[in-house]
């Protein structure tokens, strides 16, 4: 069973050089024992060395949040755990392989796999459960895949997940997704939802090859705001409804506003970057962010 047991997360706003379109990223230390080598590519190593030499603003963030309410244009969303109810059978599985080694899986550790592309995630699982020697990254994907595959088609939606949809789509907001699932991953899981995710002015996948990193890096992000009609779309004027912390940074190192809708048995101390955390979708008042307000009072 997943205990809640925390790691303090704490995230740094370093702002990159003035050439860098970027005006603020946040940073997760790596988590203590992190098996760097595996997840540091080398130009995010560079990108964190550079954006370490430089001062902290927080200025710029507080501009995005302030500017951010009350104009945004576009929505983007993430998928796993946010609009479909998927987190779930990662974490099923997850347990169920530990189980064979006689461990179990925590919420710090499922905090930082969150949102993350496969390998990245498959790494920090066998490296920080401390079953490397037997079991590799790569293997470890392999045989979650081969137990995934029966669930992903089972997936439901998240809470007010279509009502939201509907409205800002009924409304011509534009609205896409990026996610860190893989495209074979992803049909498998939206197969019950193919009419909701036609609603979508695009879909960027983990496997995109626009996405060089994944969650916390903003390529998903910064990709999708490309893609629009009339993209690239500002950043300010975008919101990112996301699950996981990962997602969270990724998203406000594109410099963009998000809302958060956590798990509650993620610890709260995950949830101090986002512009605003929700319990659930069904919570979400459009009409603070400058958005057309829902007709029905369903909340
Ligand atoms: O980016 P999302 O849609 O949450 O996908 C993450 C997924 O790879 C599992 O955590
Ligand atoms: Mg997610």
């Amino acid at each position: 069973m997943l205990s809640a047991s925390p790691t303090r997360f704490v995230a740094q706003r370093i702002s990159f050089r003035p050439s860098n379109t970027i005006p603020t990223i946040f940073l997760p230390p790596f988590p203590r024992g992190f098996p760097q080598r595996s997840l540091t590519k080398a130009s995010l190593n560079a990108r964190i060395v550079a954006a370490m030499s430089t001062t902290t603003t927080t200025t710029a963030v507080n501009a995005v949040t302030d500017a951010g309410r009350g104009n945004i244009t576009h929505v983007i969303f993430d998928m796993d755990g946010l609009l479909l109810d998927t987190e779930k059978f990662y974490t099923e599985v997850q347990e169920k392989i530990l189980a064979r080694y006689n461990k179990t899986f925590d919420w710090s550790l499922k905090a930082k796999m969150m949102g993350r592309k496969a390998i990245e995630a498959a790494t920090l699982f066998v490296e920080e459960c401390g079953i490397s020697d037997s079991l590799s990254p790569e293997a470890f994907i392999v045989e979650r895949e081969s137990m995934l595959q029966d669930l992903f088609p089972t997936s439901d939606l998240m809470p007010g997940a279509s009502r939201l949809l509907r409205h800002l789509h009924g409304k011509g907001i534009p609205i896409c997704v990026a996610t860190g699932t893989h495209t074979r991953h992803f049909d498998l899981k939206t197969q019950r939802h193919r009419e909701l995710f036609s609603l979508m002015h695009h879909i960027v996948r983990g496997d995109d090859p626009e996405v060089k990193q994944g969650k916390p890096a903003p390529d998903g992000f910064l990709a999708a705001a490309r893609r629009f009609e009339d993209g690239p779309v500002d950043p300010r004027k975008a919101l990112v409804f996301e699950d996981a912390p990962s997602g969270v940074m990724a998203a406000k190192n594109a410099g963009m506003n998000v809302i958060m809708v956590p798990d509650p048995r993620l610890d709260k101390s995950y949830c101090g970057v986002a512009d605003q955390v929700l319990a659930s979708l069904l919570d979400f008042k459009p009409e603070e962010w400058g958005l057309p307000p829902f007709e029905d009072s369903q909340n």
